[in-house]
């Protein structure tokens, strides 16, 4: 029988529901239009027992509060949210180019010229989400989408706080993209600096596909602390290596309100072996 009206969710109601995108954390994302104006978005669908199951109420709240006051062309677009007794619903922009990670995959690694288009932009997206005082602390390849013209859209801002902050949550997942100062046991407040460590990883998995700690769980987390990067490939040219290695100079001290003092950081930061090695730059594929 069909359920009288005040059963039926009267937001979803607004959107045709098509094929499923992908998965999320806690639930699958699906291409929606939403009826009246014709609005293509991405419908992300949260499992409300999934995630008290996960104690994960904190990180829905925060991704619902971080992303809905957020927008920039480099941010993927949060457009609202509403729920029923059993689902929350994220009403999303939906990003044409899919995720980044897959093309990453599909191509192995970016020209140097690409790859610095891409670091440009995320550095852009971090410079507002920076500039209103938020870390995304997540940031990884899975974590980037495309838009329709290969624009990157910065996306799940389950793990972002507000800067600087002593939060400990347990962060799930590969260790890969983390800074000494969030894998160290001691109780430290993150900084934005996080981010900018953050950076210098994505910027060596563009050019070379493999991030620079990668090892097993406990060599990575001795390669992170140790900032010891697995050299760049000599086809990388100095002054891309210049670049990545300068974002794990940056120690969280020498990274106040988002300036950089880099003076301070490289006399606090023994320069790398893998930094000495700069040879000439190699052949730059084209895109
Ligand atoms: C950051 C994150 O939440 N990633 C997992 C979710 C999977 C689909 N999500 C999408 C979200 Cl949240 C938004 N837009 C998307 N577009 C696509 C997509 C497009 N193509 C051609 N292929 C795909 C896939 N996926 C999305 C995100």
């Amino acid at each position: 029988a069909v359920k009288p009206p005040i059963y039926q969710n009267l937001h979803l109601g607004l959107f045709e529901i098509g094929k499923p995108l992908g998965k999320g954390k806690f639930g699958r994302v699906y291409l929606a239009r939403h009826r009246d104006s014709g609005y293509i978005c991405a419908l992300k669908v949260l499992n409300k027992d999934e995630i008290s199951r996960e104690a994960a109420e904190t990180h829905v709240r925060r991704e619902i509060e971080v992303h809905s006051n957020l927008r920039h062309p480099g941010v993927l677009g949060f457009y609202g949210w509403f729920h029923d007794s059993r689902r929350i619903f994220l009403i999303l922009e939906y990003a044409a180019g899919g995720e980044l990670y897959r093309v990453l995959q599909r191509e192995g690694r970016f020209s140097e010229r690409r790859a610095a288009k891409y670091v440009a932009q995320v550095t852009l997206s971090l410079l507002y989400l920076h500039g209103k005082n938020i870390m995304h602390r997540d940031m990884k390849p899975e974590n980037i989408l495309l838009g329709l013209h290969g624009e990157l859209k910065l996306a799940d801002f389950g793990y972002s706080v507000h800067a600087p902050s002593n939060r400990r949550d347990t962060l799930c997942g590969t260790l890969d993209y983390l800074p000494p100062e969030m894998i160290q046991s001691r109780e430290v407040s993150y900084t934005k600096a996080v981010d900018q460590w953050t950076l210098g990883v994505l910027t060596y998995e563009f050019l070379t596909g493999q991030p620079p700690f990668e090892d097993t769980v406990a060599l990575t987390r001795r390669r992170i602390v140790n900032r010891d990067m697995k050299p760049l490939p000599s086809f990388i040219s100095s002054e891309a290596k210049d670049f990545v290695n300068s974002s794990f100079f940056i120690t969280q001290l020498s990274y106040q309100d988002g300036h950089a003092r880099a003076g301070e950081s490289r006399s606090q930061v023994p320069i790398p072996q893998a930094a000495s090695e700069y040879s000439t730059s190699g052949p730059d594929r084209d895109d």
